[in-house]
């Protein structure tokens, strides 16, 4: 058995059309959405990233400004400049490209993002949104991942989805989406005895940790839905996965690969989030 591929190149580029054409309709009412993204320092991977946020945008149809600023800036300057952005009517989402240098606290820049903006789902309101239900900004990856799996057709209702990570931008928000959409959800992590006996459990599998090969062949059940959001580079220096694609794809029904799968969502769902708060300033 060879896995069907969940392409997300090809779903976000669906999801970028549907944006242009809500965002033409938004703009022939006067309300041109605006998206800030804010870099500070010069890592190479988040220039590009920043870089293709401001492009995507672009193509969409929606405004952006890209504000870039060197590593030795303070925080009490990146704070000033988000409370402008805050109070500026022509900007509905704000986006701080994370990582953050050392000494600026992100926890105190993304509280400081107004709630209303915060496209990129990050905030406490927002994950607190999220954990009762309510209407918000879901985070761009797992939101992404979510689309990623919807597109299989694959109905979460009763099933068991296994999510490997906990972080508070991946791992913890994903577990609660597939709890939303009535899955059954395992959250394993570094301290999980046995990993195998829950992932050869699961129908869907979410693998988040940030470390290749956490998940091989053996561990997953013929069919399952296998979700990768790793991006690690291998002794080849080629970027990769948490999943090990050519042995999984073996076994699993369907896969995402790395890069082309959950990368791109990413993007198209930050586009998603700022053309709805932007459609929210409507009377
Ligand atoms: N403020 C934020 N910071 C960061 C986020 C975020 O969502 N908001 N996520 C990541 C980086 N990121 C977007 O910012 C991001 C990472 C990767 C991709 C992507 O398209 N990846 C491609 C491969 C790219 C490559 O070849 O290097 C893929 O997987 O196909 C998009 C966005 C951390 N910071
Ligand atoms: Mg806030």
């Amino acid at each position: 058995m060879t896995a069907q591929l969940i392409n997300g190149t090809a779903l976000s580029q669906k999801i970028r059309s549907e944006v242009a054409a809500r965002a033409a309709a938004l703009t022939a009412k006067g309300v041109q959405p605006g998206l800030a993204v804010i870099l500070v320092g010069e890592d190479p991977a988040s220039s590009v990233y920043v870089r293709n946020k401001v492009k995507a945008c672009a193509e969409a149809g929606l405004h952006s400004v890209l504000e870039r600023y060197d590593a030795d800036l303070t925080e009490a300057a990146l704070l000033e400049r988000i409370q402008a952005l805050n109070s500026n009517p022509s900007i509905h989402g704000i986006l701080v490209q994370m990582p953050l240098p050392r000494h600026i606290n992100p926890q105190r820049v993304i509280e400081t993002i107004s709630t209303a903006k915060d496209v990129d789902g990050y905030s406490v309101q927002s994950a607190g949104d999220l954990m009762s239900g309510l209407p918000g900004f879901l985070p761009c990856t797992p939101y992404g991942c979510m689309k990623l799996i919807e597109s299989t057709c694959v109905d979460l209702r009763g099933k068991h989805a296994v999510v490997i990570g906990r972080s508070n931008t991946v791992g913890k928000p994903m577990a609660l989406l597939l709890l939303q959409a009535n899955a059954t959800v395992t959250v394993c992590h570094s301290a999980t005895v046995d990993l195998k006996s829950h992932t050869r459990q699961a129908d869907v599998i979410v693998a988040a940790v940030g470390r290749r090969d956490v998940l091989t062949a053996d561990m997953v059940k013929p069919g399952a839905v296998v979700i990768d959001v790793g991006m690690n580079r291998n002794d080849e220096g080629k970027l990769c996965g948490d999943v090990d694609f050519e042995g999984v794809k073996q076994v699993a029904g369907w896969i995402t690969p790395v890069p082309g799968g959950v990368g791109p969502m990413t993007i198209a769902m930050l586009l998603v989030n700022t053309l709805a708060s932007a459609e929210r300033t409507l009377p």
